[in-house]
C-alpha cells in the first residue's frame, strides 16, 4: 500500500503519526506472523478475478444479486479450501466476506450456525455422520428457529415434532401460519438442510424445544421435498444477499436419529431422557452472541476507517477567517464523533477476546459435567451482545452522518455497513429481551449479596458496594471504572427496590417485574458498561507494547471511559460520589484526549489494516482519491451509459408537448 500515490493530506497525516502502525497491526492480529498470514490470504482472495464485480451490485436486480452472491460464495469456498489445504491456515472468513459480498454471504448461516449446532448439539455419532458432509459442502444448511409468530420467546415456538414409535420417526408439522419458520439465512433458495428447532411431542406430551436436522430439498434437483413449503422472505433493510427464507412442513417424516441428542434423547420406544440442563439446547445462540461482540469490533473499524480518512481529505469551512478551509477532521466536534468509533472498536475487540476465553472455559467445564459458570456466561454474553451491537450501530451511523452528503451515497459503503451492523441489535436475541435476561441474573446476585453470599467475579462489585457505597470519587481510569460499578450497583438496587415496592402494593412478582422493567433494562446496560470499561482498561494496562504505542492505546481506552462517564453523567451524579467539579475536570480531560489522538487518527485507522477491497468505499480508500472515486463510481450508473434515456421519448416529451396545447 505504501507505494500508492496518495492524497497529500493523507501523506501528511501518516507522517505525523507518533507510533509504529505496523506494531499496532501485529498487536491486533496477534503477532507479526499472523499479519503476514492474514495479508497473504487476503492477497490470494482479492486477486481472484471472478470474485470481483464488474458492475456494482446495487445495480443488479434482487434475483441477479442473489445469484451473483451464490456464484461468489462457491468460488470463495473453493479458493479457501485449496488455500487451507496448501497452507494449513484457518482464515477469518468474516473479514474477506465483507470484501467479496459487500453485504452478507448466502452461506453465513451454514458456517455461523448450522455447522456449529451439529458440533454443539450432536452426539459423537451424529457429528461423525453430518459434520464431514457439512464441512465439505456436500450438504448446505441453516439454523431455522424463529417463526412468523415467535422469535424472542422460543418456548412459544409452534413447529411440532411428534414422535411415532412405530416407525421410529418424528413427524414435523406447521399447522398454523404463525408457526412458519421466518428469517433463517440461506433458507430462501440456497440450503438443502436445516437445523429445525421444534416442540417435541411424545404420546401427546410436550417435552420442550429440541433441535432436529432436516433435509428439505432434493440434493440433485434442489426441489423442495414433498411436505416442505419453502421460499424467500423478500427485500429487507440490509442483508439483501443473505437469502433469508420461510419454511413449513406438512406431515414430514424424519428418522429418530435426526434429533440432535447430545443434551436430551428420545429412545426408540419413545422414552424421553432429560439432559443435564435444558438450556444447553440454546448453546449455539450463546456462542454466536459472543462472536457478535467481535463482529461489532470489525463493523466499527470499517466505519471508522472510512469516516476518518474522508475527514482528513475533506476540506470545508474555516476555523479562522483569514486562513484556508480546514480538514474537517480539525473540527473538535468531528473528532468527538469519530474518535469514539476508533476507541469502541478496540474496546469491543478486547472484550471479545476476554468473553471468548470465558466461553471456552465454560465449554470445558460443561464437557466435564460442571455447569456452575453457565448462568454467569449467559448473563454476560446477553448484555454485552445487546450493548455492543447497539453501540456499534450508533457509531456506524454517526460515522455516516459525519461524512455529510457523501455518507449517504451507497458508494461510500456506509449505508450497507449500517444495514448489516444494525441487524445485530435484533438477531440472535433482541436487545431489550437480552438485557432483561441479564437483569434476572443481577437481581439474583443482588439478593445473594444482601444475604452475604460470595458472588461470581462479574458481579462481585455488588457486594463491595453494599459494604461501602460511600467511596470517594477519583478522577483516574481506575476511579472511573469503580464509578461505573457504583452506577450499576445503584441501578440494580433501585430496580430491585422497585420490584419490592410493587409487591408490597399487592402486585405479583411477574407484574412487579414488568412494572420495573425499564429500570431493570437500564441496570443491565450499566452492568454491561461497567464490564466494558473494567475489562478493556485492564487489557490495555496489561498490553506489552512500545512506550509510544502504549501511550496511544491508553489514550483511546481513557477516551472511552471519559466519553461514557460524560454521556451518563446524570447517572454518575445520582449513584456515585462524583461532583460537578469532577465532571468539569473530565470535560477538560476529554478535550485533551481528543487533541492527543488527533495527530494519530489516520495512523490508528490504517492499523485496522482493512484493504480497499474490504472497505468498498469511495470515501475511505487508502489513497484518499475521494472525489475521483465518487465520479468514477457515478459514471458506472446504467443511466450514464446512454446520453438520452428512453423515458424522455415515452413520458417527458409527451408531457412537455401536452403542456404546449
Ligand atoms: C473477530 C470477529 C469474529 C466474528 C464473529 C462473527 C460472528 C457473527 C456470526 C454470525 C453468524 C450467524 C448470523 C446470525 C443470524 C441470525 C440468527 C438468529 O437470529 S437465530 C435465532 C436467535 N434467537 C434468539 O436469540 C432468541 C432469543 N430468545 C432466547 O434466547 C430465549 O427465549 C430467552 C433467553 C430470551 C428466554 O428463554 P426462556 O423463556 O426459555 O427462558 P426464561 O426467560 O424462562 O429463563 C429460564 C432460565 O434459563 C436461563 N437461560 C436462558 N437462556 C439461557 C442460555 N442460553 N444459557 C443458559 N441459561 C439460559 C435464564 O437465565 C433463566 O435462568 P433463571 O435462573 O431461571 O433466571
Ligand atoms: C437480519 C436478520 C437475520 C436473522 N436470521 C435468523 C436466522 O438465521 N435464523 C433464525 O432462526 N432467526 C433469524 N432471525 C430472527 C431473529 O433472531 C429474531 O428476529 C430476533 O430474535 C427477535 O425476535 P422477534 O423478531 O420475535 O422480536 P420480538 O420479540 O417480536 O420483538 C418486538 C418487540 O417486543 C419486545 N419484547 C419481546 N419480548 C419481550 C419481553 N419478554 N420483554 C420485553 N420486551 C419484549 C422487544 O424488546 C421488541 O421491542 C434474523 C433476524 C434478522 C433481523
Amino acid at each position: 500500500m505504501a507505494n500508492v500515490k496518495c492524497n497529500p493530506d493523507l501523506v501528511r497525516e501518516r507522517a505525523k503519526c507518533s507510533f509504529d502502525v505496523n506494531e499496532l497491526i501485529h498487536l491486533i492480529d496477534g503477532g507479526e506472523n499472523a499479519t503476514k498470514e492474514k495479508r497473504h490470504f487476503e492477497e490470494t482472495i482479492f486477486s481472484v478475478k471472478e470474485l470481483q464485480d464488474a458492475v456494482p451490485e446495487e445495480y443488479l436486480s434482487h434475483k441477479d444479486r442473489y445469484e451473483n452472491a451464490v456464484r461468489k460464495a462457491t468460488i470463495l469456498r473453493d479458493v479457501c479450501r485449496e488455500y487451507m489445504k496448501k497452507y494449513n491456515y484457518k482464515p477469518n472468513r468474516f473479514r474477506v466476506g465483507h470484501g467479496v459480498f459487500k453485504d452478507v454471504s448466502p452461506f453465513l448461516l451454514h458456517d455461523g450456525m448450522f455447522v456449529a449446532t451439529i458440533i454443539g448439539q450432536g452426539t459423537p455419532e451424529q457429528q461423525a455422520e453430518w459434520l464431514p458432509k457439512a464441512e465439505n459442502m456436500q450438504i448446505i444448511g441453516t439454523y431455522a428457529q424463529t417463526e412468523l409468530g415467535h422469535g424472542s420467546f422460543i418456548r412459544g415456538l409452534e413447529t411440532r415434532a411428534t414422535y411415532d414409535p412405530k416407525t421410529e420417526e418424528f413427524i414435523l408439522n406447521n399447522a398454523t401460519l404463525s408457526s412458519f419458520k421466518w428469517w433463517p439465512g440461506g433458507l430462501g433458495s440456497t440450503v438443502n438442510h436445516c437445523i429445525v428447532v421444534a416442540q417435541l411431542f411424545i404420546n401427546g406430551k410436550s417435552y420442550g424445544i429440541q433441535p432436529f436436522i432436516v433435509q428439505i430439498r432434493d440434493l440433485n434437483t434442489h426441489k423442495p421435498l414433498p411436505g416442505v413449503k419453502v421460499g424467500e422472505i423478500g427485500p429487507k433493510m440490509g442483508f439483501q444477499t443473505a437469502n433469508n427464507g420461510f419454511l413449513g412442513f406438512e406431515n414430514f417424516r424424519i428418522p429418530r436419529m435426526n434429533m440432535l441428542m447430545k443434551n436430551a434423547q428420545v429412545l426408540k420406544d419413545g422414552t424421553f431422557v432429560k439432559g443435564m440442563n435444558e438450556k444447553l439446547t440454546y448453546g449455539t445462540m450463546v456462542m454466536v452472541r459472543v462472536g457478535i461482540v467481535g463482529d461489532c469490533s470489525l463493523n466499527t473499524s470499517l466505519a471508522a476507517t472510512i469516516a476518518v480518512r474522508y475527514s482528513a481529505v475533506r476540506h470545508q469551512s474555516k476555523i479562522k477567517a483569514k486562513e484556508p478551509e480546514v480538514q474537517i477532521l480539525d473540527y473538535v466536534t468531528q473528532q468527538h464523533k469519530l474518535f469514539i468509533a476508533i476507541a469502541s472498536s478496540h474496546v469491543f475487540r478486547n472484550v471479545y477476546s476476554w468473553l471468548s476465553k470465558s466461553y471456552l472455559n465454560v465449554m470445558k467445564d460443561l464437557a466435564q459435567g460442571k455447569q456452575d459458570h453457565l448462568p454467569e456466561l449467559h448473563a454476560t454474553a446477553c448484555c454485552l451482545k445487546a450493548v455492543c451491537s447497539r453501540d456499534a450501530g450508533s457509531v456506524v451511523e454517526e460515522c455516516r452522518l459525519a461524512c455529510g452528503g457523501h455518507g449517504y451515497m451507497t458508494s461510500s459503503n456506509l449505508p450497507l455497513v449500517y444495514g448489516f451492523t444494525i441487524a445485530t441489535v435484533t438477531y440472535e436475541g433482541e436487545q431489550t429481551v437480552l438485557l432483561l435476561q441479564t437483569a434476572r441474573y443481577l437481581v439474583k446476585a443482588w439478593l445473594a449479596a444482601l444475604q452475604g453470599k460470595v458472588l461470581a467475579p462479574s458481579v462481585s462489585y455488588l457486594s463491595d458496594w453494599l459494604k461501602n457505597d460511600n467511596v470517594r470519587w477519583q478522577n483516574t481510569p481506575e476511579g472511573i471504572v469503580k464509578g461505573f460499578q457504583h452506577v450499576a450497583a445503584g441501578k440494580v438496587k433501585a430496580a430491585y427496590d422497585t420490584i419490592q415496592k410493587y409487591i408490597k402494593l399487592g402486585k405479583d412478582y411477574e407484574d412487579a417485574w414488568n412494572l420495573a422493567s425499564v429500570q431493570l433494562m437500564k441496570a443491565s446496560e450499566a452492568h454491561s458498561r461497567s464490564i466494558l470499561c473494567e475489562v478493556s482498561w485492564g487489557e490495555v494496562i496489561r498490553t506489552s507494547a512500545s512506550p509510544n504505542l502504549l501511550q496511544v492505546l491508553k489514550q483511546l481506552a481513557q477516551l472511552y471511559l471519559v466519553y461514557w462517564t460524560l454521556e451518563t453523567s446524570g447517572d454518575f451524579l445520582v449513584y456515585s460520589n462524583i461532583s460537578k467539579d469532577d465532571i468539569a475536570i473530565l470535560r477538560e480531560k476529554y478535550e485533551e484526549l481528543l487533541a492527543a489522538i488527533r495527530p494519530n487518527a489516520v495512523g490508528l485507522v490504517d492499523a485496522f489494516d482493512l484493504r480497499d477491497e474490504i472497505l468498498h468505499s469511495t470515501l475511505g480508500s487508502y489513497d484518499g482519491r475521494v472525489y475521483e472515486r465518487l465520479m468514477e463510481e457515478a459514471l458506472k450508473s446504467p443511466l450514464n451509459q446512454e446520453s438520452v434515456n428512453a423515458s424522455f421519448h415515452k413520458y417527458l416529451k409527451p408531457l412537455m408537448e401536452k403542456a404546449k396545447l
